[in-house]
């Protein structure tokens, strides 16, 4: 429990909908009633309207866009809805509160390229948190950045060509194995794209992409890694996600657009 708790019942009392982030049994119990979605990475609470969260995201604004874009997704809320998001920063309990509406701020897509890509969203998971294990460690202490090319693996093999030989020619492994984790960071240290299938099975390594880059709007500062990383996912199904070895953030780029930022160092 903490003091928000008598605040509570006025603080949703004109609000559309309420959305509790990863909440407790107790604080899902008072709210019980309302119109109520729950947002966490399980539904400890059995809750009948639940947004499953692929990730903890550290930054408290992509995790209320994440929430509040599958609401709206999954039906639960109308896209004007009045929310009060109720989430825990701090602590174990509930600490902080957003008031937002469900259009307030403009799609980011970060909830769409989880649930509405190719690939599955467990493999998207999965790449991203190699992503950020490789940015908070480095290659032996250096710093090391990494493109990897996720879904319609098929047409992406298409669009590029090897830079070198393919140690995952012939093997039958998967992200999300501990074992290949240690490969990819292995091999990240060699030039190019590792290219991954719908359902997480490593096609490629070394990859050279070579995507028509016509009219990819990437933010400036970023190089030619970055821009094919985009490229690829405009001329494909696949979405990318790229560490950037030179400022160490790992983004996920769908559609051409960049969708997501993370700081391996908050993870
Ligand atoms: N088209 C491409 N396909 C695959 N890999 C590429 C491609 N272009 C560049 N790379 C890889 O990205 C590396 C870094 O290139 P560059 O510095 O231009 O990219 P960047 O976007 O600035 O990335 P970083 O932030 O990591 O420096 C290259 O050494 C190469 O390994
Ligand atoms: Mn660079």
């Amino acid at each position: 429990m903490t003091g928000l708790d008598e605040f509570l019942e006025g603080l949703v009392a004109d609000a559309d909908a309420v959305c509790l982030f990863s909440p407790g049994k107790s604080h899902y119990e008072t709210l019980a009633g309302d119109d109520v979605v729950v947002v966490g990475p399980d539904n400890d609470v059995e809750a009948d309207a639940f947004v499953k969260l692929p990730l903890e995201f550290e930054d408290l604004r992509d995790r209320i866009r994440f929430g509040v874009e599958g609401a709206v997704e999954h039906g639960y809320v109308d896209e004007d809805a009045d929310l009060v998001c109720l989430a825990k920063v701090f602590g174990e309990d509930a600490d902080t509160v957003a008031r937002v509406r469900a259009d307030e701020f403009e799609k980011s897509g970060v909830y769409d390229l989880f649930a509405n890509s190719r690939a599955e969203p467990s493999v998207i998971r999965d790449v991203l948190e190699v992503a950020v294990e490789l940015g908070k460690k480095g290659q032996k202490g250096k710093p090391v950045g990494a493109l990897f090319v996720v879904g319609d693996a098929g047409k992406v093999m298409n669009k590029s060509r090897p830079l070198s030989y393919n140690p995952f020619e012939k093997s039958h492994v998967h992200v999300g194995d501990p074992i290949v984790n240690v490969m990819l960071k292995e091999f990240s240290r060699l030039d190019g794209a590792f290219v991954i299938s719908d359902s997480g099975k490593i096609v490629s390594a070394y990859r050279y992409l070579e995507p028509s880059a016509e009219g990819v709007d990437i933010p400036k500062g970023l190089g030619a890694r970055h821009m094919a990383a985009g490229a690829i996912t405009r001329d494909t199904n696949a979405i990318a996600i790229v560490l950037s070895e030179s400022d160490g953030l790992v983004r996920a780029f769908k559609a051409g657009e960049l969708i997501l930022e993370l700081d391996p160092e908050a993870y």
